[in-house]
């Protein structure tokens, strides 16, 4: 189901409304997310991800603004109608949220129980599930018993129990190492494909959105600064927090190889094809420049991979501007270092 938000407005009082601090939490959010898709929110702490996603979710209401799940208005739903729509929807958290007085599948089979479903039946789905994610194993399971990871599980089979079509994870991967957090990411990425899920990860790690997402959107003070597939914002980010978002990629898996302590003048960044054909050599021969080549590596994205160099450029004004003009016409993007954007965004 795709999810519309139209201009959506929250503003909220820290110490009360009278005379209290006043935040606007959320500030005039607009955005399509395509149905049957991953879709990822990134913010820095307090941009308003938390914020937004309850609204998103329907566990609060805007002061403005509107929420559609597919053509649907949902953010002015009486009580019932909340409650019939809420089954269409699947949350998962970082902190999992598991009953530790259940077990495992009476955790997955709790959102049955609520809608009245006969005991066998809540059984037989809640086994079905933890199939689905890897704990066939373990459907008798206490709680307390299984490490985080295997408690995402459980906490992403009882999201699915009531078959919804969107799924919301809230930093669902923030309290997992990440090892464990790449094989909870890979079975979010099979369970969408296979239920034909919308996925909507909030989040504040750019792993996430490299490995999980296909668009994204980056919020900072309320509002969206940036908003595209992840191939192109990490091909051409746009403003200084989606690149800091980047940096944080590059150096923490060592994705960058940096042979001088010295940075480049320039940096480069190579979109699909450039990634694979020898367009510095060519670019030399055509052009009589010269690159060193100071730093450089690649970002593997669900759906192909950007390469990132930044290099020192040698020869005339006129020989790098027409390089410069040249490899942008071959899908390699280059800005002098601390210039802004690429290609004026
Ligand atoms: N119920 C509330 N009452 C008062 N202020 C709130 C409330 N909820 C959020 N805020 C404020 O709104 C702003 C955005 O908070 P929010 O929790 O949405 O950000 P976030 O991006 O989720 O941050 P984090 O990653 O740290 O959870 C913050 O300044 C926060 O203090």
């Amino acid at each position: 189901m795709q999810i519309k938000l139209d201009n959506l407005r929250k503003t909220y009082f820290s110490g009360g409304k009278d005379g209290g601090r006043k935040i606007e939490a959320v500030s005039g959010v607009s955005l399509v997310i395509p149905e049957n898709s991953i879709f990822g929110i990134i913010g820095k702490s307090g941009a308003g991800k938390s914020s937004l996603v309850r609204l998103m979710s329907l566990l609060e209401q805007p002061d403005s603004g509107a929420v559609y799940y597919g053509k649907k208005r949902v953010d002015n739903l009486t009580k019932r109608e909340l409650v019939l729509m809420r089954r269409t929807i699947g949350m998962i958290f970082q902190n999992f949220n598991l009953f530790s007085s259940r077990n495992a599948w009476m955790n997955v089979a709790y959102p049955l129980e609520i809608c009245g479903k006969p005991e066998k039946e809540r059984r037989r789905r809640a086994e079905e599930l933890l199939d689905l994610v890897g704990l066939g194993d373990r459907i008798d399971a206490p709680i307390s018993t299984l490490s985080g990871g295997q408690k995402q599980r459980v906490a992403i089979a009882r999201a699915l129990a009531t078959n919804p079509g969107i799924l919301f994870c809230d930093e669902a991967t923030s309290a997992l190492d990440p090892n464990t957090t790449r094989s909870i990411l890979s079975l979010i990425r099979e369970i969408q494909r296979k239920m034909n899920l919308t996925v909507v990860m909030i989040t504040h790690q750019m792993e996430v959105v490299r490995d999980a997402c296909e668009s994204v959107a980056v919020i900072d003070g309320g509002k969206v600064v940036e908003c595209g597939s992840v191939r192109d914002i990490f091909a051409n980010p746009g403003t200084e927090t989606t690149k800091e978002f980047i940096r944080s990629v590059q150096n923490s898996h060592g994705d960058v190889v940096q042979w001088s302590s010295r940075a480049g003048a320039y940096e480069l960044r190579f979109v699909g094809s450039s990634t694979e054909s020898p367009v510095l050599s060519e670019a030399t021969r055509k052009f009589g420049v010269s690159f060193n080549i100071l730093a450089a590596g690649i970002n593997r994205l669900i759906d192909g991979e950007v390469g990132y160099m930044e290099a020192d450029i040698s020869g005339s004004d006129g020989e790098i501007d027409a390089v410069i003009a040249w490899l942008n016409d071959n899908g390699v993007l280059v800005q002098k270092k601390g210039a802004g954007s690429f290609g004026g965004k």
